[in-house]
Formats: C-alpha cells, sequence, structure tokens
C-alpha cells in the first residue's frame, strides 16, 4: 500500500468532540482543573506535530512503546514490554504468538478495553489510550467492532435483538426509536449476508457455535465500523465453520476495505491476513 503524507487538516472523529478540534484552544485545561474532550483533541493534534512518525495518512491505528502489567498482591506481572505497531486503513492485521505471549492483552488496549501503564495509542490520529471513559466508550460504540471467541452474545435477546444492541446504545432509547424501521432493515440485512436470516429470531441458545459468530460479526458490523478488532474468533469453532468465518472475514476487508486486526495461534488463520506481528513474551519477534 503507497503511504502519502499527512494532511494537518484531517478532521476530528466525532467521538472526540462536536467541535472542531482546530477551533479548541491547544491543551488549555478548564479552570477547574479538567480537560474537555476538545483539550484533548487539540493536545493530540499538538503531539501529532512531535511525533511525524505516525503523521502518515494511511496509518488508522498505531501504538508506541506499549507497556501492561497486571498485579497479584504486591507483584507486579509484566505482560506488554514496550510494543510499537501500526495498521494500515484496509489492512487484515493478524497478531499470532505462543499461549500468554499478551496477544489478548495487546488487543485490548488498541481496542481501548483497558489502558496501558506506559505508552501512547493513536487511532486516526488522535490519542485514544488517555481519553475519558466515556469518550473510549463512545470510540468503541461507533467506529470499532468487536468480535470475541466466546461471541459475547446477551443470551436473553434474540440474534436480531442482538445485532440491534449497538444502535440502541448508540442513540438512546429515543433515537433508536426514531429510527428504529431503517436500523432494524439493516439488521435484518446484515443477518441475511452473514447467512442467517432465518435465525433471526432465535436466542444464542437456540444457534450453533458458527452462528452465534456469526451473528456477532453482524452486530459488529451494525454502525459501520472503521475498524474491527477480532480475538481468536475462530477458537471455539470446528474446522469448517472457523473456515467459513474467516472467508467472511477476508471478504469484508477485500471488498469493504474493512481494517481487521485479529488475534490468534492457528497459523493456517494468520495466513488469511495480509501481514503478521508474532509476540514473544510481551514483545515483537525480530524477522
Ligand atoms: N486480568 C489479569 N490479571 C492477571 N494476569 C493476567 C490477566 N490477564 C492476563 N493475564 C496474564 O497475562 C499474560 C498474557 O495474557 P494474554 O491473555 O494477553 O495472553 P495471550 O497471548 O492472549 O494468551 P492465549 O493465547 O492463551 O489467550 C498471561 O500470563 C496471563 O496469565
Amino acid at each position: 500500500m503507497s503511504r502519502q503524507p499527512l494532511q494537518s487538516t484531517s478532521a476530528s472523529p466525532g467521538w472526540i468532540t462536536p467541535r472542531r478540534a482546530a477551533d479548541a484552544p491547544l491543551a488549555s485545561p478548564r479552570s477547574n482543573g479538567v480537560l474537555t474532550l476538545a483539550d484533548h483533541a487539540a493536545r493530540s493534534r499538538q503531539e501529532l506535530e512531535l511525533t511525524p512518525v505516525l503523521e502518515e495518512v494511511s496509518i488508522q491505528l498505531a501504538c508506541r512503546e506499549l507497556f501492561k502489567s497486571y498485579r497479584k498482591g504486591n507483584i507486579g506481572i509484566p505482560v506488554l514490554q514496550g510494543i510499537s505497531l501500526f495498521v494500515e486503513r484496509g489492512e487484515f492485521l493478524a497478531i499470532v504468538g505462543q499461549s500468554g505471549s499478551g496477544k489478548s492483552t495487546l488487543m485490548h488496549l488498541l481496542a481501548t478495553l483497558d489502558q496501558p501503564d506506559a505508552g501512547e495509542i493513536r487511532f486516526d490520529h488522535h490519542r485514544i489510550d488517555n481519553i475519558p471513559s466515556a469518550a473510549r466508550d463512545m470510540l468503541r460504540n461507533r467506529h470499532f467492532g468487536m468480535v470475541f471467541q466466546f461471541y459475547h452474545l446477551l443470551p436473553e435477546m434474540t440474534a436480531l435483538e442482538n445485532v440491534l444492541a449497538p444502535a440502541m446504545i448508540a442513540g438512546g432509547v429515543l433515537g433508536y426509536l426514531r429510527n428504529r424501521a431503517a436500523y432494524r432493515r439493516r439488521a435484518y440485512e446484515l443477518l441475511e449476508m452473514v447467512g442467517i436470516g432465518h435465525r433471526a429470531k432465535h436466542k444464542p441458545r437456540e444457534l450453533s457455535g458458527g452462528e452465534m459468530q456469526r451473528a456477532a460479526v453482524a452486530r459488529a458490523l451494525m454502525l459501520k465500523p472503521k475498524l474491527l478488532f477480532a480475538d481468536e474468533p475462530t477458537g471455539n469453532l470446528d474446522r469448517a465453520s472457523g473456515e467459513s468465518i474467516m472467508r467472511m472475514l477476508a471478504e469484508l476487508n477485500d471488498r469493504e476495505k474493512l481494517t481487521i486486526v485479529m488475534v490468534t495461534h492457528d497459523p493456517w488463520i494468520a495466513g488469511q491476513a495480509d501481514r503478521t506481528v508474532k509476540l514473544v513474551e510481551g514483545r515483537i519477534a525480530q524477522g
């Protein structure tokens, strides 16, 4: 993929602030000392000027020198030890490594489900590791799709309702009700697209593993994400179901140019991606 220089006028994504970042005073704390979302966006722009390596427009997600430890009593268990990587727009990246090497931890940080101890993460050139948790929630809801090994579908909801859930969260009850017909149409279309339209009214316990993962993919696509994170998406499936989920992801990447970051320990699954990054004991393996 060709790289182009950054256009520093790139628009601020809607999840940061309804105000344009360029309009905000540069990183000025409010009188009560609390930074607003606009301040965070502006600060990101300031820092951007100091970090040319992350400025290329083709780079959608990047992290630099990420460290993460877990605490067990008084003992810190280092898991990530200085991870730097980037993901280009439209790229399909696989993160591989042995069990315990830190793959899921890294993906959780990149997807803002957890925060690093040190280092930075940028999405569309904006810092996302240090923004308030409400902004992180909004970012995930509006711009990230997530697919997990164990599906994480809500058990009391039908497949259709699970697919609709991100729209309900994004718009609140009123927003959802206002656009209910359009949302339901899209949810049905997505269930058809992933091949389980006939299971729309079924609850997760009435679906096979492969069907649950298809419903999870449809849910992840509901709000047209810019980036899809998939953590061992085939890890709980038999070979045939796993291959068909992978064909679906590869097609989304090919046709829709959807950026995908996938964690897997399976070499065949990783082979479906454009590029592979290998973790060894919390570091990126060289070569
Ligand atoms: N919440 C936690 N508290 C303490 N330790 C944790 C926690 N989550 C993960 N770990 C530890 O961090 C290390 C990395 O875990 P992680 O799940 O990121 O590895 P992984 O490469 O995804 O492994 P797998 O392929 O088995 O899922 C492991 O040693 C794990 O035990």
